[in-house]
């Protein structure tokens, strides 16, 4: 298998440019084919995930030019629902930001869908969507396991009225729902059933609906009430922000490499709820300076160690995976609680977090919902497995901060979400 070695750090500086997010990349690129009019993407985020959409939109037959880099994308929206007169069969790979708000969305025109995806994706749950939408006269088929993808779809519409859906799990359900609620057959309101886990994505979910014109009442995010029967608007021009989560991995860099790390794309007025990253490295005594548009990370002042946390990270779970490997250089034991989710994403995060941390010899606890990482006394020299996971072989690129090699496997499978992630982290770091 292909590895990549990084021999131990001495230092990180230097200034960033992130490339687009992958959660607001995916989510204007389904509202914009949906819109009436024609929406012109900048900063679009070119990566596996990203194309997994477009082919799907592709292949529906919506109309889309995209530069040669990829990153400017302009799609004139079909004014209403997908729809397809011949079956089609799409390959959502290992996309969440795909494969849930695809489903919901194809109810809603006319078609045959077949939703397929990598051998992951079929045991990453789905079934507290298809709930929700099958009262509302969808009509969704398991054509595996139940609950699980792959997915027939066979679209009528949906119907408006009010229904509950489960967030406990993912707070991609809302989303998908959410993003399809317009253009129900009546107006709908949606009920939170239990918990909502991953608050911040729904922010993002309504910021991108109410650039493409739609309101939706939203009730301490326990009722959203949307009118039915409406078409979305192309904003004309829609710039997506740097990704926050793909900055955790430069800040913290930035406070375990004496910095200043800048990364430029995400902060102060970034709708992403993993900005906030910065916030629980700052905890940790890290330097941070934010700007509207920038964030900035130095190591404690005065050659402080960064201290140990112990923290509630359901809000951001993607970007928490970073603090479990910046805690290898903090003083004491680490918490990260309230995770539970970690086990449904690309690979159960939960299990191979503790797995690896553990090669390097940190001591670690791996509870149901949480995880706790006491560092060794010295960082050893190890191979990381990275389960096909971008953020694992992004997030243990930190280890290199000790003084052995640290041997990232597969490190091409960063490819998800940050294809050039590697080269940028040669930039900015140093080596002993
Ligand atoms: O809506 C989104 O764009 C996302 C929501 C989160 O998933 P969950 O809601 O399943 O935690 C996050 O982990 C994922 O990378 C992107
Ligand atoms: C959980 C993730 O992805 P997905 O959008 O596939 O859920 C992730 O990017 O960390």
């Amino acid at each position: 298998m292909n590895s990549l070695t990084l021999h131990p750090l001495k230092s990180a500086k230097g200034e960033i440019q992130l490339p687009g997010s992958k959660s607001l990349s995916n989510r204007i690129l389904l509202l914009a084919a949906q819109a009436k009019g024609v929406t012109t993407i900048t900063n679009l985020l070119d990566s596996d995930d990203i194309r997994r959409m477009l082919e799907s939109l592709d292949s529906i037959g919506v109309q889309f030019e995209l530069s040669d880099d990829k990153t400017t994308c302009k799609v004139t929206g079909q004014a209403g629902p997908l729809k397809s007169e011949k079956a089609l069969e799409l390959f959502l790979g290992n996309a969440g930001t795909a494969m849930r708000p695809l489903a919901a969305a194809l109810c809603l025109g006319e078609g045959e869908f077949t939703l397929t995806g990598e051998p992951r994706m079929y045991e990453r749950p789905i079934g507290d969507l298809i709930d929700a939408l099958l009262p509302l006269g969808a009509n969704v088929e398991y054509l595996g396991d139940k609950d699980y993808p792959p997915l027939k779809i066979k679209a009528t519409g949906i119907n408006g009225g009010e229904v509950k859906i489960k967030g406990n799990i993912s707070s991609q359900f809302l989303t998908a729902l959410l993003m399809a609620a317009p253009m129900a057959k009546g107006d709908l309101t949606i009920v939170m059933d239990g918990e909502l886990v991953s608050k911040p994505y729904i922010d993002i979910t309504l910021d991108c609906m109410a650039r493409f014109g739609i309101t939706v009442e939203n009730d301490n995010y326990q009722r959203f009430t949307i009118k039915g029967n409406q078409t979305y608007s192309a904003p004309e021009t829609i710039m997506v922000e740097g990704d926050a989560s793909s900055a955790s991995y430069f800040l913290s860099l930035g406070a375990l490499g004496g910095g200043p790390v800048r990364v430029h794309g995400t902060g102060l007025a970034s709708i992403q709820g993993d900005a906030q990253y910065a916030k629980v490295l700052e905890q940790m005594g890290a330097k941070i300076t934010w700007s509207d548009f920038w964030i900035q990370a130095e190591a404690p002042e005065n050659g402080a160690k960064l201290q140990a946390v112990d923290v509630d990270l359901n809000h951001i779970p993607d970007a928490a995976m970073t603090i479990a490997t910046t805690a290898l250089f903090a003083t004491g034991t680490t918490k990260i609680t309230n995770i539970y989710n970690w086990r449904v994403k690309e690979t159960d995060r939960l299990n191979a977090m503790a797995t690896e941390l553990t090669k390097l010899g940190a001591t670690v606890v791996e509870g149901n919902d949480y995880i706790e990482v006491t560092p060794p006394a010295e960082i050893q020299s190890a191979a990381i497995d990275t389960y096909d996971d971008h953020r694992i072989a992004m997030c243990f690129s930190l280890a290199a901060f000790g003084n052995s090699d640290i041997i990232i496997n597969d490190p091409g499978c960063t490819s998800k979400t940050f294809p050039t992630y590697f080269e940028l982290f040669k930039q900015v770091t140093i080596e002993k």
